[in-house]
């Protein structure tokens, strides 16, 4: 449980309501607090430099921790100096706001066009939990490169590949026509899971609100909608399903408990894998930026972390243990770091367009 920063206007600063939100920054409710009441905040400003925003000192100290990408990007661009930049991105609560119906986390043309610029200049691959086709389809950019099922399934476009595993490699085409390839470690499951999904529909289909997502590799479970009281009994249910399958393992994200194949395969190696692939793994001047919200991005984070260079950028607006260095509070101002990450390529002498 949380407090939630608000937003507030500029006539209206010292009316702050509190959000209560569980332990992801996901609303569970608002209480009203009066004028005057001590709740202990700073103030600063958003990304549009117009906008006060509330912050509790709990949030605020956790800043000193994992300071605001918007606040030290020219700190961290100076450092980056003369450094290739490989952006990665998660979907979900990073470039999409978290709304209740998965089908509806649509992104926003500001969003797309702010990640298509991005990718005019680095190299841009978005990583998520959904299904790598359904990422696509809300992204529609065809400069970037999609991972879908938590990195268990990757395109790339065909070049000489200096991956570790070809075995689990197809040749396919992009949806220009390209030549690509796709790399799937977890393939061998991918009827089970459909099993699975069946399995689950059924022993759940008595809990009202229960959404089952097919993620191809992974499945996502969501209780976003079920009663809180409801929980438990679709946690053993889903809990009960998988003792018939011993080769899978339940993970929990926001709202949603996932199971996924038990290899031993996360965003962290998707981001080395993509690294790989771009030929740029084992290069020194590599410098990659991981943006994410959710406990699977901390994969891909201590995976930057390792590489000893790099940003890894959580985004929270409450404080999280986190393995990410930097931080940034939602979506607007997951765009606003990438606008300026873009504009911050354009201007810098020698700038160069990914081709
Ligand atoms: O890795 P990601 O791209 O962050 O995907 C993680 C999960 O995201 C989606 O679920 C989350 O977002 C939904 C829409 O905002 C929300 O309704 C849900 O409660 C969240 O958990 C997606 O639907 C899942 O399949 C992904 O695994």
């Amino acid at each position: 449980m949380g407090f939630q920063r608000l937003r507030a206007n500029q006539q209206n600063v010292e009316c702050i309501a509190k959000v209560r939100s569980d332990e992801n920054g996901d609303r569970i409710g608002v209480t009203k607090t009066p004028k005057g009441c001590d709740l202990r905040r700073t103030k600063e400003f958003g990304p549009n430099n117009n906008e006060p925003v509330a912050l509790d000192a709990n949030y605020t100290s956790w800043l000193i921790k994992h300071p605001s990408a918007l606040s030290m990007f020219d700190q961290m661009m100076n450092a980056a100096k003369g450094k290739r930049i490989v952006v990665f991105l998660d979907y979900d609560g990073t470039l999409s706001p978290i709304v209740e119906d998965p089908d509806k986390a649509l992104m926003s043309d500001p969003m797309r066009s702010a990640v298509g610029d991005v990718a005019r200049y680095f190299p841009t691959a978005i990583i998520s939990g959904r299904c790598r086709d359904k990422v696509l389809d809300f992204v529609q950019l065809n400069n970037v490169y999609y991972a879908g099922s938590h990195g268990m399934d990757i395109m790339v476009p065909l070049r000489p590949l200096k991956s570790r595993d070809l075995t689990k490699c197809q040749r396919s085409t992009d949806e220009k026509g390209n030549e690509a390839v796709v790399f799937q470690p977890a393939q061998e499951y991918l009827s089970t899971v459909q099993e699975i999904i069946q399995v689950l529909a059924e022993k759940t289909k008595t809990i009202g609100g229960v959404r089952i997502e097919d993620n191809k590799f992974c499945i996502s479970v969501h209780f976003r909608r079920v009663r809180q009281e409801d929980f438990q009994d679709l946690e053993e249910r889903v809990k009960s399903t998988l003792k018939e399958y011993p080769l899978f393992h339940l993970t929990r994200g926001r709202k949603v408990l996932e199971v996924r194949p038990s290899i031993e395969w996360d965003k962290g190696n998707a981001v080395e894998y993509l690294l790989d692939t771009l030929g740029l793994g084992n290069s020194n001047d590599v410098f990659p930026v991981y943006i994410g919200d959710d406990r699977t991005d901390e994969d891909a984070f201590k995976a930057i972390q390792s590489r000893g260079q790099g940003y890894p950028i959580l985004v929270s607006s409450i404080p999280k243990e986190t393995m990410a260095s930097y931080s940034l509070r939602d979506p607007s101002e997951v765009m606003f770091f990438l606008l300026q990450l873009a504009r911050w390529r354009k201007n810098s002498s020698g700038s160069r367009v990914v081709t």
